[in-house]
């Protein structure tokens, strides 16, 4: 099972690099996740010519990782804030490419990448592909919280509708997950009436007195490609249409 996994992530990260990252792409944005490894892999194999004048920004600790280890050159988004294309994985993506994504903690400068991007591009296995959120995810939407506002909001959550809401506590750590921007995750999971409007539910949520970012992507995605088992790839587009692809 886990290596049927590993070969979906590849052949959707593979698929996605070769129908959206295009010589001609300069500034490329890379996302964080068990995914993306791939679409550094990808982006590599379109050779040194291609890639020595391109600039790759990081959504985290673990991409600026990928990029310097690729030997790729590293920018940041507070020097380049129009990127050509910005290629992430997922936690979960519903019928409409409305994403639940923050999984690994990285939410907040994903949704900068995605949103500075003229294309932002959606990997993942078939786990991932859903009609509705919070069918497959049941951990809930990570929100990113200044850690002085973590307990209010907890009770807050609760109060609106996720009685299970809980701080992200780090494992080999006595604590909470620290992000990246030195802030708390908080996972709260939602009604399935919730999740059936996710932009509601995300309006909601940033209203709240200490959020920093929500890992709901609304409005986001062009595409989502999704890796299947029988080394086919689903893809779903922004316009609500729908193919699968046989890799190459
Ligand atoms: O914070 C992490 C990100 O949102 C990831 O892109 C997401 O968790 C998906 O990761 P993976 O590719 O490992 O499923």
């Amino acid at each position: 099972m886990s290596q049927q996994i590993e070969a979906a992530k590849k052949l959707a990260a593979f698929t996605a690099v070769d129908n959206h990252v295009k010589p001609t792409d300069k500034f490329i944005g890379i996302g964080s996740g068990s995914t993306v490894p791939y679409v550094v892999d990808r982006i590599l194999q379109q050779g040194e010519e291609v890639n020595k004048d391109r600039i790759f920004l990081p959504t985290g600790f673990q991409s600026r990782q990928l990029i310097v280890n690729g030997g790729l050159r590293l920018g940041d988004v507070s020097q380049y804030t129009h990127i050509d294309v910005t290629i992430d994985g997922a936690d979960e993506v519903d019928s409409n490419l409305n994403c639940i994504k923050g999984g690994g903690a990285c939410q907040l400068q994903e949704k900068v990448l995605a949103e500075a991007a003229n294309t932002f591009i959606v990997v993942a296995d078939f786990r991932k592909k859903s009609s509705i959120l919070g069918t497959s995810w049941k951990q809930g939407v990570p929100i990113e919280v200044a850690p002085g506002a973590y307990a209010p909001m907890l009770e807050r959550l609760k109060k609106m509708g996720s009685p299970n809401a809980a701080l992200r506590m780090a494992k080999m750590k006595a604590g909470p997950v620290v992000t990246d921007n030195g802030n708390f995750v908080i996972d709260a999971p939602f009604s399935e009436e919730d999740y059936k409007n996710p932009k509601e539910l995300l309006v909601k949520l940033k209203m709240l007195t200490g959020v920093v970012e929500v890992g709901l992507f609304c409005d986001m995605a062009k595409a989502a490609y999704f890796g299947n088992e029988d080394g086919s790839v689903s893809v779903r587009w922004s316009d609500g249409k729908t193919e699968e692809v046989q890799a190459h």
